[in-house]
């Protein structure tokens, strides 16, 4: 415990005069053993402070009221790019940064795994924690700011989402993970509270999400520009995901077979369109993901292939020249994968 102090003492606190109730607060927080605390795992025993000229970057803030102070401290003509993330960084959360570090003034990032939004039995405590690594990671793209709060300072005694987004238990993604959208529209509307940002960034890989941020955002008046960013994939074309450090060496060799999938119906859609056709069934280019998925036996459950529309992600039944977005959900062995393709 003295070890996850000291490490506070190493980064950058928000404010030198404010140190003091951080460390308090952070010895409080951060025990080792308690249920709900997300900061302690994966959390390194000491953090040596790099030499470099950025060494001062990112400051991190583990407590709500020092990502505030520092939002109060900000000239009102400042534009402010938030990347909210659950840690675990890669690329995908990196091109994130990256676009936001290019758009604004000031950067903010936040690392939370937002317990809210995990079904019971799903991967809350086992989710990936690499506190350090990411730091360093965000550091590296020029990150102003990153807030790290512990979970029992984001919400009371219980966890409960108190937003609640009607109808998104009913989509395709929402079905499979009921409660989700809440706790994610609960943890946003807070976050974005929080930090006021002017612009937000996320990935299309969540498709859904997309759909509900622009949604809670125009819903409840909030001003923070939503900016939507093309999906990273590695070489092969898997998808980036924090969660593809589950699959096992043999799994992850077959994994692309979900993106192949989805470019394989892109093909039909593209030659179809190309002969003149001017729509086509929606349950045709189903047909053509799920022959691709069923080739690889590692794959044990599609849990769907849903053919929408782009803007609000509704059941298509023919595609025209408007295209489509397909998305999909498999389990390759225990595994959880999305992805999904625009067509347009
Ligand atoms: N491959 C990717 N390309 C672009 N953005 C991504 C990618 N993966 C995740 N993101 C975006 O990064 C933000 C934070 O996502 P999150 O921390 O949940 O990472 P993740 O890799 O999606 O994790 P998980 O495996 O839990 O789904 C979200 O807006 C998400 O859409
Ligand atoms: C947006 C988010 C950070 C909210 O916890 C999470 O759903 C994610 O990482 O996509
Ligand atoms: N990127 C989505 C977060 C989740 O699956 O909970």
């Amino acid at each position: 415990m003295l070890k996850s102090v000291e490490m506070y003492q190493r980064l950058t606190i928000s404010s030198p005069s404010k140190l003091r109730p951080l460390i308090s607060q952070s010895i409080k927080i951060y025990t080792v053993d308690s249920p709900i605390n997300q900061a302690t795992q994966g959390m390194p025993q000491t953090y040596a402070m790099s030499s470099d000229t950025n060494a001062s970057r990112p400051t991190i803030h583990p407590t709500i009221q020092s990502i505030r102070s520092m939002r109060k401290s900000l000239d009102s003509s400042k534009s402010v790019g938030f990347v909210p993330t659950m840690g675990a960084l890669h690329e995908g959360h990196l091109s994130l940064a990256r676009a936001a570090r290019a758009q604004n003034d000031v950067v903010v990032a936040s690392i939370f795994v937002n317990p809210t939004q995990f079904l019971q039995g799903e991967d809350l405590d086992k989710y990936p924690r690499q506190l350090e690594k990411d730091v360093e990671l965000l550091r590296g793209v020029g990150v102003d700011h990153v807030f790290v709060p512990a979970a029992d300072s984001m919400y009371r005694k219980n966890h409960v989402s108190y937003v609640d987004p009607v109808g998104f238990d009913d989509t395709k993604e929402g079905s499979f993970r009921p409660g989700h959208f809440r706790g994610v529209a609960t943890i946003v509307t807070k976050l974005f509270n929080i930090v006021q940002p002017t612009n937000a960034y996320f990935g299309q890989k969540d498709a859904t999400q997309c759909v509900l941020i622009r949604r809670i955002t125009e819903d409840l008046d909030m001003d923070v520009n939503v900016q939507i960013m093309d999906t990273v994939r590695e070489q092969d074309g898997l998808a980036m995901s924090s969660r593809n450090a589950y699959l096992t060496a043999d799994e992850r060799e077959k994994a692309p077979v979900l993106y192949k999938a989805l470019c394989a119906a892109r093909e039909v859609y593209e030659s179809r369109l190309a002969r003149g056709l001017k729509e086509l069934e929606a349950n045709d280019l189903r047909e053509v993901v799920e022959e691709v998925l069923k080739t690889e036996p590692l794959i044990k459950e599609v849990q769907y292939v849903a053919i929408d529309d782009l803007e609000q992600m509704q059941p298509l039944e023919k595609v025209g020249s408007g295209g489509c977005i397909i998305s999909l959900a498999c389990k390759l062995g225990a595994v959880r994968l999305i992805d999904n393709i625009v067509l347009q």
